[in-house]
């Protein structure tokens, strides 16, 4: 600290920043304010440390990635064979040759009379998939676990939700052809479902900074022979079906489907096993526990980020549709009767279906008219798109997944012995790579005030459906149809309210983390100031001191010949030859020269120190440490005026 006395000319902000530069690293806060303060360009600003910083642009995943989704991602697993096969000695006709991607169908040796009775011949087929996946033979080295599944993809479309795009995964093949394995997977082999919820959530506590919230809600459904049924509510009997309904802001979605928030992975493996308690699933002849419905495991993450700096919010919604669909299933093969005989004409109506829907969005003039539609008016555009979604529920309801703002993969599972099955699959997985998507990032920046005014519009609206409900409730019979709409649409309006309140909370909590990290943040740089302050007030009254009591040598002792012996020039009180330590050893004549030039230099101190006062002060208001603040003003009042 001594070498702040010994500043000889102006005492100005450079000369102050040097001399911290020089001293302890308390001195590293001060010399950043003060390099601050020189960096304005209106000069010295009283903004605070904090102030400038907030100001400062915070380091932001958020950044928005536009682009569309691409072609569907297509990859083939097929997996070993299973008691049946092994039984019945059938041979693998599937050959996969992991680095070109390729998967090759062999036809079966038939004997001559199985050759005459068949109309076509069955021949070799080839296709390339994005990833072909031999589960075939553990022992050969190109064996694909779950886990080589889930790195292959799973993870990547994990990304792709947290940069805001919705995503969706599904898995299609004949009856036991590993669907359900690959998908959801066993206890000790699970399979893309658990994974991905695990991943879910490893991310979202490796990549807690302070900042975002996230919210995760879970949802899971079946549509068996038509209808739709929610996994995570006890079964009921008669079965409670869902109504499907589509809105101007959510599109197609399942009225009072049970939509979980979950914080954990054990949240979310508690509803996975109740659902797939819940799951319609039989014994067949093709498979000791065949899916008799299509599942669908639905998980929103929405991430919201606060910026302190503008008080506003960004927030990322995304949407992972996993999806484990029903076997196709030939009757002859099954043996059905039944009810098993009607679910899978249920199944194969709506797979085919699914196929048609496929069929017409890999069609690329189907493509450019529903790219031409996108202006015309809703009568011409229906005509021009005509993708017959509404055909069955399971297209319907998967609407955006197949064809619009989704970037959607589709896992084929085969079985190794059946060759016609299998060819059918991988065709419609060939015609599944041509579909192209058009996601975007759902992403939507939102002020405080516009988040109050939202929740302020909901109650409103909220309000009015109320008095509808309480008047359609007084009207007669047959508008009670009518009214319990209206009834749904309230209870639909008040859960959202809920929902954006809760975010209002979790951003409230945000904020309030980030200022008390900001405070905390601020408390060293603050104890530092004050030592400082501490340290130049002393020296500034030894400094004032001096002044007043200069010390006096007599003429005939020469103080300086020390430095005369070592310079051996005698000292002629010139400037030129004057040392620092001479500020101690100067007076009488001359005396009075120097001592206006100090006088100068600690005037010069002194206002700006009155500077750095007021500096401080305004920080020490903004951030005020608890234990201190009656002290710190106290301290700071007895540094030298303005
Ligand atoms: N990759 C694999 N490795 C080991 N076993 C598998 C694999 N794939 C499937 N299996 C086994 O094959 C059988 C049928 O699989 P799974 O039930 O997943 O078929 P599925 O396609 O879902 O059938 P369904 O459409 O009838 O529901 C099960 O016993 C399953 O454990």
């Amino acid at each position: 600290m001594y070498q702040f006395l010994r500043l000889r000319s102006k005492a100005s902000l450079e000369e102050l920043c040097e001399a911290f530069d020089d001293y302890t690293w308390e001195g590293v806060v001060l010399n950043e304010m003060a390099h601050r303060a020189l960096a304005a360009p209106d000069g010295p600003s009283m903004a605070s440390t904090a102030g400038l910083r907030s100001r400062e642009p915070i380091e932001r995943p958020f950044t928005p990635v536009e682009g569309d989704g691409g072609n569907v991602k297509v990859v083939v697993r097929v997996r070993k064979f299973i008691r049946r096969e092994l039984e019945a000695r059938s041979p693998c006709l599937v050959e996969m040759d992991p680095n070109g991607q390729q998967t090759i169908l062999h036809p079966p040796e038939l004997t001559p009379e199985e050759t005459n009775n068949r109309r076509k011949q069955q021949e070799q087929r080839d296709f390339t998939f994005d990833k072909s996946f031999w589960s075939h033979n553990e022992k050969d080295a190109h064996y694909a676990q779950q886990h080589d599944i889930y790195a292959s993809f799973g993870e990547e479309f994990l990304d792709h939700n947290f940069d805001g795009y919705h995503t969706c995964i599904f898995a299609y093949g004949q009856t036991g052809s590993g669907k359900s394995y690959t998908m959801m997977g066993t206890l000790d082999q699970p399979g893309l479902i658990p994974r991905t919820c695990r991943g879910l959530f490893e991310r979202i506590e490796a990549e807690q900074n302070g900042s975002i919230t996230y919210n995760v809600h879970v949802s899971y459904f079946e549509i068996y022979n038509e209808h739709v049924k929610d996994l995570l509510t006890p079964r009921v009997n008669p079965p409670a079906y869902l109504k499907i309904r589509e809105s101007k802001s959510d599109g197609v979605y399942v009225q009072n489907l049970t939509d979980e928030p979950v914080k954990s992975y054990e949240e979310i493996e508690r509803l996975m096993k109740m659902g797939d308690m819940n799951r319609t699933t039989a014994s067949t002849k093709m498979n000791d526990t065949s899916s008799r419905s299509h599942a669908v495991f639905t998980l929103t993450l929405k991430q919201i980020q606060h910026d302190i700096a503008t008080d506003s919010t960004i927030e990322r919604l995304a949407r992972m549709r996993l999806v484990d669909l029903a076997g196709s299933e030939r009757a002859g093969r099954t043996e059905a009767t039944g009810q098993r005989l009607r679910e899978g004409g249920n199944i194969n109506q709506s797979l085919t279906t699914l196929g048609r829907v496929i069929a017409a969005l890999a069609d690329p003039k189907r493509q450019r008219a529903i790219a031409r539609s996108a202006g015309m008016q809703n009568q011409a555009k229906r005509r021009a798109e005509v993708v017959p979604y509404r055909d069955s529920v399971l297209t319907w309801l998967l609407k955006d997944s197949l064809g619009g703002n989704s970037k959607t993969a589709m896992v084929a599972c085969i079985s190794p012995t059946d060759y016609d099955e299998t060819l059918s699959t991988l065709r419609y997985a060939d015609q599944a790579k041509r579909i192209r998507t058009s996601a975007h990032v759902n992403q939507d920046a939102v002020s405080a005030a516009e988040r109050d005014a939202k929740i302020l519009e909901m109650q409103e609206t909220i309000k009015s459906l109320q008095l509808s409900v309480n008047a359609a409730t007084t009207r007669k019979r047959d508008e009670a149809d009518r009214a319990r709409d209206e009834l749904e649409d309230y209870q639909r309006q008040v859960s959202k309210m809920q929902r954006a309140m809760e975010e209002s909370r979790a951003v409230s909590e945000v904020k309030i983390r980030a200022l008390t990290m900001e405070v905390d943040e601020l408390r060293p740089a603050n104890e530092a100031l004050r030592i400082e302050i501490e340290a130049l007030r002393r020296h500034l009254t030894l400094a004032v001191g001096e002044l007043k009591n200069p010390i006096v040598l007599p003429k005939d002792i020469d103080v300086s010949m020390e430095e005369d012996q070592e310079n051996e020039e005698p000292w002629d009180g010139s400037d030129s030859g004057m040392g620092d330590d001479d500020l101690y050893s100067i007076s009488g004549e001359g005396g009075g020269f120097e001592h206006e030039v100090w006088q100068a230099d600690v005037d010069e101190l002194l206002k700006d120190l009155g500077l750095f006062k007021r500096k401080v002060a305004d920080d020490k208001q903004r951030f005020p440490h608890p234990s201190s603040t009656a002290k710190s003003h106290g301290e700071l009042g007895d540094v030298g005026g303005n």
